[in-house]
């Protein structure tokens, strides 16, 4: 067993780090009720997101089901089991059953874009407790974000991730030295799984760790865009270049697209002039690939952005600041500037019953008005996110504080819905015992009485027969004569 599972902390109080968020898993836990909100817990890999998951549902002896977010099945298996009594008590007498859900932020990726909304509705209604797992936040869908409760995890320092380390050695009996801790940890920047990966591949097949044994090939070493941006610039060897290029996982106009941001930045006039040549002829490349699906050009392309920029710099060994394509970013709030309008016209337009476009055009500053003189009840009325209300009140941070105070009022008003209808549903569960009761009690009191005794059937007298009947005349007759 790898020393990363070996050392998977059992109870929470073993994971480290991240205490309030451990604590506010805890208080969570303990409180627990079926109206309680879904933990949405988030940061980069390693740091014990699903460690702390696991060992709180050990230290609640809690069942644990772990599903991926973005698997197909989960819907019906979360609605499935959520969807059982808060209390059931199970085969192996837990009572509740944690559900995770890993890859939360990977959900919109899938095909079925529906998949997040599916996913929100069900949790609306789950009476087990869920945890939600994810790397990015923002990766995951506003539908299912704003039904949980965020639980952030920081980055391990690197005095804890060696402290750790120290541990594993001593159980491990294994001597290690203070540099190579030291290395390791500020090469795993702040992840534990990393950190404990790093140690084991160092120490295997020794029994005492120098700064000189350390292995650092558990990391992920590939190269990334930053290091062939920055071998381009900076005047490395032409076949570092192409194992660089060939490394890193972007697609060749993603590339191209970073090295041109950086092609900006550079002071010489003809270097840059050179490097723009270089670029637009990659460019010519990667659109002749593209209209003739003959993906042979790519690799022209390839060697024209990266090679064909570098050799105009001959070995300067500039050094630009990396930075991502700016376009990006005015493409980005661009688009979510539109989007925000669009989406804010269509609410409203559905409200006041009048077209979108007309919301746009004409109604949208007297609308404005409507929102400055009342703020909360306008976004709560038209249930607007922060950015849609900034559209209308002109200010971030007003809008921001609207926002928050509704989405407080919507969680208390769902609280008291929540507990409206469970009062409902006992109350309901009551008259029907009630009910019960009374009819047991009446049957109780009114036995039914024993059948009456039915008298014994009379048999019918045998009558003779017909013809019998009818020849006595005729002899009496005969007789007579
Ligand atoms: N806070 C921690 N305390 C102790 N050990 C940890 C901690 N975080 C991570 N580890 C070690 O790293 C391993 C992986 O941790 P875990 O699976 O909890 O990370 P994660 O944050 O859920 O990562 P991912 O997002 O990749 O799933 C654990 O088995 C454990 O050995």
């Amino acid at each position: 067993m790898d020393w990363a599972e070996r050392y998977r902390p059992e109870h929470l109080a073993d994971i480290l780090g991240n205490t309030a968020a451990v604590r506010q898993m805890t208080d969570w836990a303990r409180n627990w009720t079926p109206d309680s909100r879904p933990l949405l817990i988030t940061g980069k890999p390693g740091i014990g997101k699903t460690s702390a998951a696991l060992a709180l549902a050990r230290d609640m002896n809690w069942e644990i089901l772990e599903l991926n977010a973005s698997d197909a099945r989960t819907k019906t298996i979360i609605e499935r089991v959520a969807g059982n009594s808060a209390t059931t008590t199970s085969l192996f007498g837990a009572e509740r059953k944690l559900i995770v859900i890993d890859e939360a932020d990977n959900l919109e990726g899938n095909a079925d874009r529906g998949g997040a909304r599916a996913i929100a509705e069900i949790l609306k209604e789950a009476r087990q407790p869920v945890m939600l797992i994810a790397n990015d936040a923002y990766g995951v869908s506003d539908a299912i974000r704003k039904l949980c409760d965020p639980v952030p995890f920081r980055a391990i320092t690197a005095s804890t991730l060696e402290k750790r380390m120290r541990e594993i050695c001593a159980t491990e009996q294994i001597a290690c030295d203070s540099d190579a801790l030291n290395a390791i940890a500020e090469s795993a920047a702040g992840d534990m799984r990393s950190a404990v990966n790093m140690l084991f591949a160092s120490a295997t097949g020794r029994t005492a760790i120098a700064a000189s044994d350390v292995n650092t090939s558990q990391k992920d070493e590939r190269a990334s865009i930053f290091d062939l941006v920055a071998g381009v610039y900076a005047g490395v060897s032409d076949t570092k270049i192409q194992k660089l290029s060939r490394e890193c996982e972007e697609k060749p106009d993603t590339v191209m697209q970073w090295i041109e941001e950086s092609a900006s930045a550079v002071a010489n006039q003809y270097q840059r002039k050179g490097a723009y040549n270089a670029l637009s002829r990659a460019d010519i490349y990667l659109g002749r690939t593209m209209r003739r699906q003959y993906y042979t050009l790519w690799r022209y392309a390839t060697s024209l952005m990266t090679s064909g920029v570098a050799k105009e710099f001959s070995g300067a060994g500039f050094r630009p600041r990396i930075m991502p394509p700016s376009r990006w970013r005015r493409m980005g709030t661009a688009k979510k500037q539109k989007t925000v309008r669009r989406t804010l016209a269509a609410k409203l337009g559905e409200s006041y019953s009048i077209p979108d476009s007309q919301i746009q055009k004409i109604y949208l500053d007297l609308l404005s008005r409507f929102a400055a003189d009342a703020p909360l009840a306008f976004c709560e009325r038209h249930d607007l996110d922060a950015d849609q209300l900034t559209i209308l009140l002109h200010d971030k941070t007003e809008a921001a504080a609207v926002f928050k105070e509704a989405q407080k009022n919507a969680r208390e008003k769902e609280t008291k819905m929540k507990k409206i209808s469970a009062a409902k549903r006992a109350a309901a569960r009551k008259a029907e015992e009630e009910r019960a009761a009374e009819l047991e009690k009446f049957i109780r009191e009114n036995p039914p009485t024993p059948p009456f005794p039915q008298p014994e059937p009379v048999p019918e007298p045998i009558e003779p027969p017909q013809e019998e009947k009818k020849k006595a005349p005729a002899q009496a007759t005969l007789d007579f004569f």
